[in-house]
């Protein structure tokens, strides 16, 4: 903190500015006795040394007055003791004026180091802040220049449009030059050649400045394009190979945004911010030299807004980008809300919470609101504070400018180019400056996607075992698994079972047992803890990913269909995949008379997620494209509870028709499993039973006392739906 508000601490500060007054004074008394104050230099320089002599003084007092360094920030007396100095400096420069007046000197260096603490006390917290600002540079830098070097197919794009950014920038640069030089032409002695010679000249360099502009925005607008489309590749292609368990942790809000957003903020990053900070370097350069040469001293009062203007952008900076990033978390938010409740609009619609959500989403969109209003008072105090700069600016600058007409430094016409030079020079100062922040803004985006980009799966994806002839002998030994969402909790506990070849095994449980969770372990979405799952005696990481997924085949409780017809879903992922195929699996699935019978047959369209069909019809195409594969190991996790008995009878007989394949089943209903080779029972992450049907009920364990309450619901649930019917008949 630079200031404490106790009133101890106020004494102290005021004993301070008591004692610094004595000191100035005191110098100043001592250096009239030994020298002269009519030497201008010589004044001059002890009015720096003595500015040295009271920094080191309140320094060393500060270092030693522990309480005091709250108060006096290094800064604090940097400012207080030389902001007087360069203010006579200035002064005596610009108007050959030897007079050093000591007490308003003294004066500006209090107010401009009280404003200076006011602007600390808001933006510069404490020196940690500090730390992590110069830390958060030297991220950004290495950013960068990375997203440079994801640029270098569209290098000669770039350099295309840096050149006729120069030229642009070269010729904008002589218009007020020549704009000034017409007033003087129409005001002295008039000539027409003069006068045509510099409007033709006006008008070449306004075409050549627009036709530059144009080539170099077009260009960089293609360089960014390419840029951006691919990053989003390499961004989505990264994001597709992460396991589960990332997608579990992260958002769709957002992947959504890395994707849309944070990539195009990257694109800006370099091409955009690079062209915006090249174009308006050279222009500063250039403006700064034909401003010097037109009247170098109202230049130098000009400059002296640059250090105001950077310091208020700086903290303008700050705070905008903060607050700018909290609206946008809080955007994703009420994204995230709506999109929830859309996608789950049958389930909104039937426990009525039609206007729960609405208030829920109001409530994400009031926080945004809030929050908008507070990053936009931020911005309209900054622009308050800004507009009063320039204008205070303008003010002096038109009075000393008339000063220097009346005493012969400087023409009208040099007066007026001067004017257009200083607006178009403050705008692109206060353009280099933010253009820095901005910078940060987008580099910081680019930072999200390439954490994205970077990271490794978990489950590693870099086997490359591909044997010709594999049999699919699954052995899951000795395995314990927790979701990376829960860690704590263990899902599978030692768990050991062995799947053979020809042979057809179903998990059995109560739900939650952990049946699903086998599956997914077999599928790789997930890394186990401890134990290991082997195929054929081998590992299953050191498969090759794309051969593993061929061999292993998988139809989940609730299949997921992709927009697009019936055939592309079947063949999904079988490019070139023949018609006769499709057929063949469909009719294996029991799909094939359905799907004839549709419009279009294997053209329909089946909608987004496949949303057009039924529940039973998206599992029979689902099985359709398991079964198209032809895999040696194939799952089917409840797959026959959409089915009606017919359909489930046809799948079961095409399951049964492969008799070297080894299946997986999970049901729930027990009619269905009856017939498999090994019955597994699964509680709480642990096989209780294992055996054939008959074995197991012989047995009278858990599998019979499951089979008696399933059974107990199965015959309730169907005497409530003949009720039910009654009723309506
Ligand atoms: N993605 C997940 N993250 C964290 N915990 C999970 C996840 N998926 C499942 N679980 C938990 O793991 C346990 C086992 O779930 P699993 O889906 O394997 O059970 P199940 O036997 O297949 O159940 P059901 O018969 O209802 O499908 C449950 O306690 C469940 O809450």
């Amino acid at each position: 903190m630079v200031y404490s508000c106790s009133m101890r601490n106020f004494l102290v500060l005021a004993c301070i500015i008591c004692l610094d007054l004595i000191i100035v004074y005191s110098l100043d008394l001592g250096g009239t006795l030994f020298t002269s104050r009519t030497n201008f230099d010589y004044n001059l320089l002890r009015q720096w040394a003595e500015s040295g002599l009271r920094f080191t003084m309140l320094y060393a007092g500060s270092v030693l007055y522990k309480d005091a360094a709250h108060l006096l920030n290094r800064r604090w007396i940097l400012i207080h003791c030389f902001i007087g100095s360069v203010y006579e400096t200035g002064r005596s420069v610009l108007f050959d004026n030897s007079r050093l007046d000591k007490l308003n000197s003294w004066l500006v260096g209090t107010v401009a180091a009280a404003l200076a603490c006011v602007f600390w006390e808001i933006t510069l917290p404490d020196t940690n802040g500090e730390s992590n600002g110069k830390e958060r540079k030297q991220k950004a830098r290495v950013l960068f220049i990375r997203v440079i070097r994801l640029y270098k197919p569209d290098y000669i794009l770039l350099f295309g449009a840096f050149v006729f950014l120069a030229l642009a920038v070269l010729f904008e640069m002589f218009i007020p030059l020549y704009t000034g030089e017409v007033i003087d032409i129409l005001g002295s002695d008039y000539q027409w050649d003069n006068f045509k010679l510099a409007i033709i000249l006006m008008g070449l360099f306004s075409l050549g400045s627009s036709l530059s502009a144009g080539c170099r925005g077009g260009l960089f607008t293609c360089a960014i394009y390419s840029f951006i489309r691919r990053i989003k590749v390499q961004l989505f292609g990264s994001l597709v190979r992460q396991d589960i368990g990332f997608f579990e942790t992260i958002k769709t809000g957002d992947i959504t945004s890395r994707l849309s957003k944070d990539t195009e903020l990257m694109g800006d990053a370099v091409a955009l911010n690079v062209n915006v900070l090249l174009r308006t370097l050279i222009k500063t350069m250039g403006m700064l030299y034909l401003m010097l040469s037109l009247s170098w001293k109202l230049t130098l009062l000009m400059l002296m807004e640059t250090p105001v203007t950077g310091f208020l952008q700086n903290i303008y900076d700050t705070h905008y980008q903060r607050l700018s990033k909290e609206v946008q978390d809080s955007i994703a938010q009420a994204n995230d809300a709506a999109g929830e409740a859309v996608s789950g609009i049958r389930t909104v619609k039937s426990f009525r919470t039609e206007f729960g959500e609405t208030h829920l989403y109001n409530v994400h969109l009031m926080q945004t609101h809030n929050l908008k209003t507070r990053r936009d008072t931020v911005r309209a105090i900054y622009l308050l504070v800004r507009r009063m700069t320039e204008v205070g600016m303008k003010v002096a600058m038109l009075y000393y400018g008339r000063l220097f007409i009346q005493y012969g430094q400087m023409t009208t016409g040099n007066l007026v180019s001067f004017i257009l030079y200083q607006s178009d020079l403050g705008d692109n100062i206060r353009t280099l400056i933010y253009i820095f922040g901005d910078m940060l803004n987008s580099v910081g985006a680019a930072g999200k996607v390439f954490e994205y980009m970077d990271r490794k799966p978990e489950v590693s994806i870099d086997g490359d075992l591909q044997p010709s002839d594999l049999k699919g002998h699954i052995s899951f030994q000795n395995l314990t698994f927790s979701y990376p969402r829960r860690p704590d909790h263990n899902v599978l506990k030692n768990f050991s079972v062995e799947l053979k070849p020809g042979q057809m095994t179903a998990l059995v449980g109560m739900s939650g047992g952990g049946k699903s969770t086998c599956v997914s372990l077999l599928e790789r979405f997930y890394q186990y803890q401890q134990g290991q799952i082997l195929l054929d005696g081998q590992p299953l990481q050191n498969y090759q990913h794309k051969y593993l997924h061929s061999k292993i085949a998988m139809v989940g409780q609730e299949p997921v269909l992709f927009s697009g017809t019936v055939r592309d879903n079947i063949a999904y992922g079988l490019p070139g995949c023949s018609m006769e195929r499709v057929k063949e699996a469909a009719s294996k699935a029991n799909a094939h008379a359905f799907i004839s019978n549709m419009e279009k047959g294997y053209e329909t369209d089946v909608g987004e997620r496949g949303n057009l069909l039924s529940g039973g019809e998206k599992q029979r195409i689902a099985i359709a494209r398991a079964l198209i594969r032809q895999p040696q190991v194939l799952i089917l996790d409840e797959v026959t509870s959409s089915l009606d008995t017919e359909s489930e009878q046809m799948v079961q007989q095409a399951l049964a028709c492969c008799p070297t394949q080894t299946l997986l089943v999970i049901a729930h209903r027990l009619k269905t499993i009856e017939r498999a080779d090994q019955i597994v029972v699964i509680d709480s992450g642990e096989v209780v039973e294992l055996g054939t049907h008959q074995e197991l009920m012989d047995k009278k364990g858990s599998y019979y006392k499951l089979r008696e309450r399933l059974f107990t619901d199965e015959n309730t649930a169907n005497q409530d739906n003949e009720k039910s019917d009654t009723i309506k008949a």
